[in-house]
């Protein structure tokens, strides 16, 4: 019996995902261990010829994708692409994802919009059967954090959603702060039912940039399972 480590497991989903990228496409690079080894994996491709524009979704993402020689862009500069590849805290059945685990929803979610294709790549402990179990991460300004802070409790408490919500810190008393210079709360709500309900309540409270769910975003996750790799939707279609 082969015992394959969740490293080994999104090592394959990179692998696997490499192989839907072809000459010339632009390509949004994802954060996170798993996204690293994608990029990593990418860096040995271009070394042997393979030719791609890459849009980094955070500024670690960036550094890795320099020091490998990737030829980098902006949004700004190439604001449609074909392709993100990112990785996931969780995902369901459905292709809907929690993210920002790492801290880098926004850019994610900005990159994976401006995309024609999403995919996710996942080891198999990513699944769930309903999101919620990893805590849902939420972007929100440094003005009035406090204000959006209870602003998100009564917005999730509606909807039968208690937490404990925390302010991430990078040590006691030391918010930890985004590429985008906003703070992260992260939601422990356990089960989310009504995926779509609290994205829409958490969208509308002012003061939150954006939130962990991604829904209606991945085209295809590629899930690394002990003997190779699983696909959920579709990898295979032609880009238009
Ligand atoms: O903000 C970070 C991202 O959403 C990551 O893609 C996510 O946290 C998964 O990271 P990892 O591949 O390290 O589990």
């Amino acid at each position: 019996m082969s015992v394959v480590s969740a490293e080994g497991m999104k090592r394959a989903a990179a692998r696997a995902a490499l192989a839907t990228v072809t000459h010339g496409m632009r390509l949004g690079l994802g954060t996170g261990s798993t996204a690293a080894h994608f990029v990593d994996l990418l860096g040995a491709r271009v070394k042997e010829g393979l030719s791609v524009v890459c849009v980094p979704t955070s500024e670690r993402t960036r550094a890795q994708a320099e020091s490998l020689g990737l030829t980098l862009s902006t949004l700004d500069e190439t604001p449609q692409l074909d392709l993100a590849i990112d990785g996931a805290d969780e995902f369901d059945a459905s292709l809907r994802l929690i993210k920002g685990g790492g801290g880098a929803l926004l850019r994610e979610k900005i990159v994976a919009a401006a995309s024609e294709r999403m995919f996710v790549i996942a080891d198999a402990t990513k699944e769930v059967k309903t999101l919620g179990a990893f805590p849902l991460p939420v972007e929100i300004d440094r003005f009035g954090a406090r204000a959006t802070f209870l602003h998100i409790e009564r917005a999730a408490r509606g909807l039968g959603l208690i937490g404990p919500l925390t302010l991430r810190e990078t040590a006691p008393g030391e918010p930890f702060v985004t590429d985008g210079g906003h703070y992260t709360v992260d939601c422990a709500f356990g089960a989310i039912d009504d995926p779509d309900a609290l994205a829409t309540r958490l969208s509308a409270i002012p003061g939150v940039v954006d939130h962990g769910l991604f829904i209606g975003l991945a085209t295809a996750i590629i899930v690394g399972v002990s003997d190779g790799v699983r696909i959920i939707g579709d990898i295979s279609g032609e880009l238009s």
